[in-house]
């Protein structure tokens, strides 16, 4: 579902500073991939060059039949719109939009209105917990709530792709691993392949492999815990 192959992003500072080289990786669907390293290794740059926000210096990465290389930025947009899901430590869930319209956003922004896209947002929010919530406000939902909420709005549109980039970075750790088993979970029964990104190596075991990103490269630390 997902192939990366012999990536390498250096930055243009002076001197150039190389993040990651001939890095490969594949995710099939279904399947969750933590990665774990060091702060400032390039955890954050790698999952922005997988979703295409930022170029890499060289290499491949497909999603599906979908090679970025040569994309350009209207496709690259579609791209991200209709086959990634993204979850982000801050939750980025809309303020002034009711849980059910957060959810329904991504199919909003495919063009899908009305009462299919409610039913399809209605439906991801039931499997989060979050059912009888829909015609409720963010500001009214704890952090694991919100983090919930993030969730489905990541699978409501069927991604092929998920990023999550410290999702739990935000909750505390009782709450976390509740939030995490629920991404997980999600994302193999959507099929997708997810990328998980943290600083947590308790986190990071409950996906199917680990790898660590290096300065020499990305090493699988743990097999699957499963
Ligand atoms: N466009 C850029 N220009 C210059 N430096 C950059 C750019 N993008 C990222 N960096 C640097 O690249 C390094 C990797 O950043 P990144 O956020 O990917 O690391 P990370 O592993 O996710 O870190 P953390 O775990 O702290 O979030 C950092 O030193 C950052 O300052």
């Amino acid at each position: 579902m997902l192939r990366i192959a012999k990536l390498c992003k250096t930055l243009a500072t002076v001197p150039p500073r190389k993040l990651f080289d001939l890095l490969s990786l594949d995710v099939t669907a279904g399947e969750c991939v933590a990665i774990i390293g060091e702060s400032g290794v390039g955890k954050s740059t790698l999952l922005n060059c997988i979703s295409g926000l930022e170029p890499v210096s060289s290499g491949s990465i497909r999603v599906g039949d979908t090679e970025l290389a040569g994309l350009g930025d209207d496709a690259l947009s579609r791209l991200r719109r209709d086959r990634f899901g993204f979850v982000f430590q801050a939750f980025h869930v809309l303020p002034h939009l009711t849980l059910l319209q957060n959810v329904a956003v991504p199919l909003w922004l495919q063009g899908r209105h009305g009462a299919e896209a409610d039913r399809c947002a209605q439906d991801m929010l039931e499997r989060v917990g979050l059912g009888k919530r829909a015609g409720d406000w963010p500001a009214n939902l704890s952090g694991g709530e919100l983090q919930r909420v993030a969730i489905a709005r990541a699978l409501v549109h069927q991604p092929a792709v998920v990023l999550a980039d410290e999702p739990t970075g935000n909750l505390d750790p009782a709450r976390a691993m509740d939030v995490l088993d629920l991404l997980l979970t999600s994302i193999r029964k959507g099929r997708a392949a997810g990328v998980l990104v943290t600083h947590s190596r308790a986190a990071a075991q409950r996906a199917d492999r680990v790898f660590e990103l290096r300065q020499d490269g990305l090493v699988q630390v743990m097999a699957s815990a499963q």
